[in-house]
């Protein structure tokens, strides 16, 4: 896990336009799902909300219909804590968007705890969240990050607010200072709606690839600020244990400076 320290060093690939950086993102995927598929016979992906949901409609193309999707388990990095067949739950968009159009087995499919959702209970929903994660490393389909027994995922596809945020961690809050939890939860979201779960930061960067995936003008000031390490801006924070890497596209890195 990296420290963080001034001039922390980010890696970053930037696209001409959204759809650029949504394919880049697609190939990343494919690659890293065939890769541990092979390696381990499961691939755990971590998804996010957002533009993300869109985005992932491009691994439906017939370049990655070899896509080995019985083996895949898919998780969220933040989640509404609305009932899983609201239009806010990022379940319900991501299986009305990608989910539904591929052969995942749904048993492979962990949304929270519908019964916490359909209440509203964001405590219970992060804590029966985390039951589930901490189920899947006794079975050995969730790895752990060394000794520190924390979840490793493969990969987590991830996107930042114009303010900073990733998943549900969000500048000012304490949530981004939790450390001990594997997920904590929000009921004051400054991104509506309000009551959210979301990985800590510790599980975030045990990942073994973060992809922070970064599109539009609204969020150019924030990646500035993240490239010149405002770590008050907990995207700032990202790191992972074999790569995190920013996919931009030209109009998110457009205050940039050019050496960067
Ligand atoms: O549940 C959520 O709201 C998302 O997980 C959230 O963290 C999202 O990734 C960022 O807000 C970026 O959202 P956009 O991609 O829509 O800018």
């Amino acid at each position: 896990m990296a420290s963080y320290s001034a001039n922390t060093k980010r890696e970053k690939k930037v696209f001409d336009t959204e759809d650029d950086v949504a394919k880049a993102m697609a190939e990343y995927t494919f690659n890293l799902s065939k890769k541990f598929c092979k390696k381990r016979g499961y691939f755990t992906i971590v998804l996010s909300g957002g533009d993300l949901v869109l985005w992932l409609k491009k691994l439906l193309v017939p370049e990655y219909a070899d896509t080995e999707w019985s083996k895949w388990h898919v998780f969220w990095v933040d989640e509404r804590v609305v009932p899983l067949d609201d239009k806010d739950s990022n379940y319900k968009q991501t299986l009305d968007s990608f989910l539904s159009e591929v052969p995942i087995p749904t048993s492979n499919i962990y949304a929270i705890d519908q019964n916490c959702a359909a209440l509203g209970d964001a405590k219970g929903a992060a804590i029966l969240y985390e039951e589930c994660i901490k189920r899947l490393v006794n079975q050995n389909i969730i790895r752990t990050y060394k000794s520190s027994g924390f979840p490793q995922f493969d990969l987590q596809l991830l996107g930042m607010g114009p303010d900073g945020h990733m998943a549900s961690l969000f500048p000012g809050h304490y949530q981004i200072k939790e450390k001990a939890s594997l997920v904590t939860y929000i009921t004051n979201s400054p991104k509506l709606p309000p009551k959210r779960i979301t990985f800590t930061l510790p599980v975030i960067n045990c990942a073994s690839y973060n992809l922070m995936a970064v599109c539009g003008e609204a969020q150019a000031d924030a990646v500035a600020k993240v490239f010149n390490d405002d770590f008050n801006l907990p995207s700032a924070r990202l790191s992972a244990d074999t790569q995190a890497i920013w996919y931009l596209d030209k109009a998110a890195a457009s205050e940039l400076p050019k050496c960067l």
